[in-house]
């Protein structure tokens, strides 16, 4: 899948690949966070543990914040598949742009999850994936760090939503174009539900996850990610929210 060449990101076929190879870094960084214990401190708003001066938010929000500005610069988000979670923080880029083509509609760099993303990370996601429930004063910054990989992964991962989107409007302009005009929201989510492939990924989670998840050399080690875990972050977070940015990103495709 190539951003400049858009046949090649039209294709479900591709953008499903590109689904699945994100399952391995969303894995690898979970087994990353499970270093760590919980350390609610990095995440509360204003936090007299954690003085940030005058900047209004948490820990890991002054951290995400300072790195996307930084990565701003860099190009990041000229990138059709990124999306910042402070977009009204960064800057533009000091590398030349790169123009890509059009692919999406316009209205999609209006279809922004992260705040949502990041509530669930925090709230659900934090607890499963963790060593355990407590506080670590000496690896906030890590913590922090990990967090932030966690986070732009995911976000990478539920906003190709709107290349599915996409793709599946193309592939039945008249029929979406119909739903759309009509605000019709659950024959929408119908149209773009697809049962058998979130089985399958369900399935290829649990044996990634088997897999991935302990030492292969000492099987009776802890596990870092269980199976059980993987598939109910999948289930219940990461593919709902996928298929929440699938349906409001058709909601404004013909604006
Ligand atoms: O592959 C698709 O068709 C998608 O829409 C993506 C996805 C997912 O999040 O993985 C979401 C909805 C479908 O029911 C199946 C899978």
């Amino acid at each position: 899948m190539d951003f400049t060449k858009p046949e090649t990101v039209f294709k479900l076929e591709n953008i499903r690949n590109e689904l699945v190879k994100m399952e391995d870094s969303i894995i690898f960084q979970f087994i990353e966070r499970s270093h760590f214990p919980t350390n609610g401190n990095v995440y509360i708003e204003n936090n007299a543990k954690l003085p940030l001066g005058d900047f209004d938010g948490s820990f890991l929000d002054w951290a995400l914040m300072h790195l996307e500005v930084t990565e701003s610069q860099l190009r990041r988000f000229e990138s059709p598949d990124e999306t910042p979670f402070f977009p009204d923080r960064i800057l533009d880029s000091i590398l030349p742009s790169i123009n890509f083509p059009q692919i999406l509609a316009p209205s999609a760099e209006n279809v922004n999850y992260n705040n949502k993303i990041k509530g669930v990370y925090i709230k659900e996601i934090v607890p499963l994936i963790s060593k355990y429930d407590g506080d670590d004063a000496n690896n906030y910054g890590s913590v922090a760090m990990t967090d932030i990989q966690c986070l732009q992964s995911l976000s990478r991962r539920i906003h190709f939503g709107k290349f599915v989107a996409e793709a599946k409007f193309r592939s039945d302009e008249e029929l979406y174009t119909k739903l759309i005009k009509e605000k019709d929201i659950d024959s929408i989510m119908e149209h773009i539900t697809n049962s058998a492939v979130e089985e399958k990924i369900l399935q290829r989670l649990t044996t990634k996850a088997e897999v991935y998840g302990v030492d292969p050399t000492n099987k009776e080690s802890q596990r870092k990610i269980t199976p059980e875990y993987l598939v109910k972050i999948y289930k219940e977070f990461v593919i709902p929210l996928t298929k929440e940015v699938e349906v409001e990103y058709l909601l404004r495709r013909l604006d």
